[in-house]
């Protein structure tokens, strides 16, 4: 048996399964979010262990046994954990969709040369959200806590260390913090020095990098007491929750694309070899199974559609119908959806923007409707940019929106791909489990492939696929013509 635990923003979700992928038992328990005006989005790291703690305890109280022989943590990307000497955290963990650090953010690309030479020195262009951004803003406004800094930790990383008792690094999940070259994949000590200066404080207290192939434990005696897990099991390397959704969904070859409707929406296509782009757009990010993985994120999604869903006194229930009701387009409505700044396009500053309102088309329906496009369209922008020469005809979505039918629906209808859906919708789990699996075949002395793993485990629901309906295709352009022009105009 094996278990996938993944740390999202808004839960930790936990899955048991046996060398197949059949679930055998899944757990979930969700976290408190701290949000200020000025764009800070914070959790402390406690919250996290507390939500394991939970949703493995429940998993385990429906599986058939404990005898778990590996384990795997995926973790929101990006967020900065720092501790000091005595391994305390020193403050809450600034996460992967804060904007407060936007100041901070251009003030160091511009010590570092501007956007080109960030590329040309170290492959990535720092946007705001990535982890480097945070050490900054700490120095500047929290200098007696920058000054206590002795590790820093993502969150999967530290998760990792509760269990296991050992800090180290994954390539995947490194690569979201813009202190690590793609190309040699190592970090970038010059990035660290221009923010304390040289002292070495920040690149000491980096942990080192292990590969996929080594676990970097065992669990604490402690831990492995606590749920009655056998102290043999092995933890793997994990990563961030995009790539393990890539490997949850089988996206460890060239040519598959991952769609994900979480907090963020993210879109992303395994790749053997680094992809860069000079423009920032699309993240240089590493693979956590021994690849590439060019991604674009954008920061507003489902909170956005259960945001105007509230509001309107509404459930997600209520989508089918509203996208039913409603035309693409949504009568004129467009929403840009950037409640809290944006990371692609890039406008951290940025707020929401409603236009095109008319007497008619300011109803619930349409509101939902063009809530529900603004965040498709977005992401179906970043699709284009991921696509190499041949236009996407297929694509995997997971996260909390794929649960919709006339979402998925939309997205086909907008995009001309094929939309399938898991049938282990917790992708993000399920990587970590197959990547525990893949871990322990190896240090069994047993190699299996990810495509070898992900082909026997990851399965599609046929009965959720939705095909394009090439009648709409016109009319949806139209509509993306729309939101582009609203766009430019506003934000330019
Ligand atoms: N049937 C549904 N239709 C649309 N959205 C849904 C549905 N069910 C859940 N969601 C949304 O999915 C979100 C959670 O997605 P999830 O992928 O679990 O997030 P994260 O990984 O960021 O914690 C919630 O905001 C919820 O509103
Ligand atoms: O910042 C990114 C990707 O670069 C986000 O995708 C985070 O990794 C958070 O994921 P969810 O909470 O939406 O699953």
């Amino acid at each position: 048996m094996y278990f996938g635990i993944d740390c999202g923003t808004q839960g930790t979700k936990a899955l048991v399964i046996d060398e197949n992928g059949t679930s055998l038992g899944r757990g979930y328990a969700p976290h408190a979010l701290i949000e200020r005006e000025t764009g800070a989005r914070e959790q402390q790291p406690e919250w996290w262990v507390e939500a394991l703690r939970t949703s493995v305890c429940q998993a385990l109280a429906q599986s058939p046994s404990k005898a778990v022989q590996a384990l795997g943590v995926s973790g929101q990307q990006h967020g900065l954990v720092v501790l000091d000497e005595h391994h305390n955290v020193i403050r809450p963990a600034k996460l992967w969709n804060d904007t407060e650090t936007a100041p901070e953010n251009q003030q160091l690309v511009e010590l570092l040369g501007g956007k080109q030479a960030c590329f040309e020195r170290f492959g990535i262009v720092p946007l705001t959200g990535y982890t480097v951004s945070k050490l900054l803003w700490l120095k500047r406004h929290e200098p007696e806590n920058f000054a206590r800094i002795r590790h820093i930790l993502l969150p999967h990383e530290y998760l990792n260390f509760w269990l296991t008792g050992r800090m180290c690094a994954e390539y995947g999940d490194a690569s979201g913090t813009a202190f690590f070259d793609i190309r040699s994949r190592r970090w970038t000590r010059e990035v660290l020095d221009a923010i304390d200066g040289g002292t070495g404080q920040l690149f000491a207290a980096l942990p080192p990098f292990i590969t996929v192939d080594e676990p970097v434990g065992t669990l604490r005696p402690e831990v492995a007491a606590e749920f009655g897990l056998p102290h043999s099991c092995i933890v793997s390397a994990g990563g961030g929750d995009n790539m393990m959704g890539a490997i949850g969904t089988g996206n460890v070859r060239e040519g598959v694309v991952t769609l994900s409707l979480g907090t963020s929406s993210t879109v992303y296509s395994f790749h053997d070899q680094p992809v860069l782009d000079p423009t920032g757009n699309v993240a240089p990010f590493c693979s956590s199974s021994g690849g590439w993985l060019p991604l674009v994120c954008t920061m507003n999604a489902t909170n956005v559609v259960t945001q105007t869903l509230n509001t309107l006194g509404k459930t997600v229930q209520d989508i089918e119908a509203a996208l039913a009701a409603t035309p693409p387009g949504a009568n004129g409505l467009v929403f840009l959806p950037f409640l809290n700044g944006e990371r692609t396009p890039d406008l951290p500053n940025a707020r929401g923007t409603l236009t095109g309102i008319s007497a008619n088309n300011f109803t619930p329906e349409n509101l939902i409707r063009a809530a529900i496009e603004g965040v498709s369209f977005g992401i179906l922008n970043g699709l284009d940019l991921i696509q190499s020469e041949a236009p996407v005809d297929r694509m995997l979505v997971i996260g909390g929106g794929s649960r919709s039918a006339a979402w998925r629906q939309l997205l086909a209808d907008a995009s001309g791909a094929t939309v399938e859906v898991p049938l282990e919708e917790e992708a993000g789990c399920l990587g970590a489990a197959i990547q525990a699996i893949y871990t322990y075949s190896h240090a069994n002395g047993h190699p299996k492939s990810f495509a070898e793993l992900a082909s026997r485990c990851v399965k599609v629901e046929a009965t959720r696929t939705a095909h394009p309906n090439t009648a709409l295709r016109a009319a949806y352009r139209q509509a993306r013509d729309q939101y582009q022009s609203s766009l430019r105009i506003i934000y330019n």
